[in-house]
């Protein structure tokens, strides 16, 4: 199968775009001319089966991790070629939550939080503390909390902690890897309303990889799969749902998507569990 096609150029509201995106490690091709646009303020999810590149990609767009094809604009800039100057306003409007090592266990949350204060902006103690407090409030968090270490905060709350930090800049995007894993499914809701919520009061861009159809079908925008080193398909739950692609069909139809598919869908029979290959 060829390349997905690059984006029509004329869109104002891409604030990620990728054109042509190839990443390989020594031999192997794990993205090859991969295209693909982030919108201001939508929740984008991104899933694929496992080993596909979705961490690469997020890796890459974030410059940890070098292409070697392809141009990846951030807020119009390629992040790559961009001055030192350049990459200090970029990174100034993202903010990151990966999935492992989400915050530092010798700070406690308010200290944690403040790290990207620190190290970008010019601000007195008071007023960091300040706006620390702020976002522990955003993200639901008891204001209590703020004194709390890493060891005395549960999954949830750690989740929440983070994304405190991550959201520490006022940023337009954040990137999610694997939000809700580890989460009981009340927990996740809850992280994904919370999701909802910053895009409607904020007008938050979210990037989020995962594997939980719960958040796919609840707070995704739009989705985007990759496989076979590109971006298979991408489009609202809708578009998901119709696409002809036997691991497609099988992760939007399958077994575990039932329960949380619209109601039209439960009636239809379908295809394998969750678990296909491309
Ligand atoms: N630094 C690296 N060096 C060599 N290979 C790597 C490196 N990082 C990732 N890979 C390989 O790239 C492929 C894609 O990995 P990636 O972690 O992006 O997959 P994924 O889609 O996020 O998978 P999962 O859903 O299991 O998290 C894998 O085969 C992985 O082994």
């Amino acid at each position: 199968m060829g390349a997905n096609p690059p984006a029509p150029k004329d869109d104002d509201d891409v604030i990620i775009r990728a054109t042509d995106v190839t990443v390989r490690f020594g031999s192997k091709t794990i993205l090859e001319n991969l295209n693909l646009d982030v919108r201001r303020g939508e929740i984008m999810g991104f899933v694929g089966p496992s080993g596909t590149g979705k961490s690469v990609l997020l890796r890459t767009i974030l410059g940890l991790n070098p292409k070697q094809g392809g141009t990846i604009e951030v807020f119009g800039t390629d992040y790559e070629k961009a001055s030192d100057r350049e990459r200090l306003a970029i990174e100034r409007r993202w903010g990151v939550l990966f999935q492992h090592g989400a915050l530092f266990s010798a700070l406690n949350v308010l200290e944690n939080i403040q790290v990207p204060m620190r190290e970008y902006l010019d601000l007195s103690p008071k007023l960091m503390d300040e706006l620390a407090r702020l976002k522990i409030d955003l993200v639901g968090l008891a204001p209590d909390a703020a004194d709390k270490y890493p060891s005395e905060l549960s999954g949830g709350m750690i989740k929440r902690a983070a994304l405190a930090r991550a959201l520490a800049l006022d940023p337009d995007i954040v990137f999610l890897d694997e939000p809700t894993s580890g989460l009981d499914p009340i927990g996740a809701a809850d992280f994904d309303e919370l999701i909802m919520t910053l895009r409607d009061t904020l007008g938050l861009a979210v990037y989020m990889v995962t594997h939980d159809l719960d958040s796919l079908f609840m707070a995704c925008d739009r989705i985007a799969v990759l496989g076979e080193r590109k971006v298979l398909v991408e489009g609202p739950l809708s578009t998901m749902l119709e696409y002809d692609h036997p691991w497609v069909k099988s992760y939007f139809h399958g077994k575990r998507a039932r329960h949380v598919v619209l109601p039209d869908e439960k009636s239809a029979g379908s295809a394998a569990d969750t678990q296909g290959s491309v």
